[in-house]
């Protein structure tokens, strides 16, 4: 059965890190189905985000699902660290993985949900042989590494390629896109076949970020 349920992942690197818990108050008190949290080593990715200590308290102050985008080389040697800290999924990137059905694995065993997530770069059809074993696929549609870029195009057809790949293998993996969206192409994202959105400049650039979170939630 294809999960076409609709989740809105606001992305906290684009709010306001002195306000954190202002921020976090107004996301549990908004349509924001989870929390979307990039972390970012320097390595991987040309920034630095935040990372354990901050997502500890993120968790604190929220009963909302915490999405962790890891975008940080050997992820492997973090995964029981973000899950003490209160992760609830944790997606890596296929092209930091030597051995991503070991990791995928090892995120499940501690009891989190699992991610992958594919560069603009990485074509589709490799995760053919991990599909039936992940909870989301996650479609950068920038580069990663910073927010406030523009969409990238050819992800669209990334995205219907997942979901034909997902209804192929008759795979439960929701298809999570991130960089790049607007109330504008949100409509556009979701035709494609995408159940979860992220969205930081989008949201917290915006005058009223409830409402605009609504309107994703709605687009
Ligand atoms: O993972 C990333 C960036 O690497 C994202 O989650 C961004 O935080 C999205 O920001 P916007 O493109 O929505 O401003
Ligand atoms: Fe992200």
């Amino acid at each position: 059965m294809e999960n076409r349920n609709t989740f809105i992942a606001p992305s906290l690197l684009a709010s306001n890190f002195l306000e954190l818990g202002k921020e976090v108050d107004m996301l549990n008190h908004s349509e924001a189905d989870w929390l979307h949290l990039d972390v970012m080593d320097g390595r991987f990715v040309p920034n630095i985000s935040f990372g354990l200590p901050v997502i500890s308290h993120i968790r604190k102050a929220t009963t909302k699902f915490c999405d962790v985008h890891l975008m940080i080389e050997e992820p492997e040697k973090y995964a029981e660290d973000f899950k003490k800290a209160g992760a609830d999924m944790l997606t890596v990137h296929y092209e930091t993985c030597n051995h991503l059905h070991r990791n995928i694995q090892q995120i499940k065993d501690l009891g989190m949900k699992a991610g992958v997530a594919l560069n603009p770069h990485t074509p589709v059809h490799l995760l053919e042989n991990i599909i039936n074993d992940v909870d989301l696929v996650l479609i950068m549609s920038v580069n990663p590494g910073f927010g406030g870029q523009h969409f990238i195009q050819k992800s669209l057809e990334k995205i219907r390629q997942t979901r034909e790949m997902i209804n192929h293998y008759k795979a439960h993996a929701l298809i999570e896109v991130d960089g790049g969206i607007t109330v504008e192409n949100a409509g556009s994202i979701l035709d494609a076949g995408a159940n979860v959105l992220v969205a930081g400049s989008t949201v917290f650039s915006s005058k009223d970020p409830a409402a605009t979170i609504r309107a994703l939630k709605h687009a």
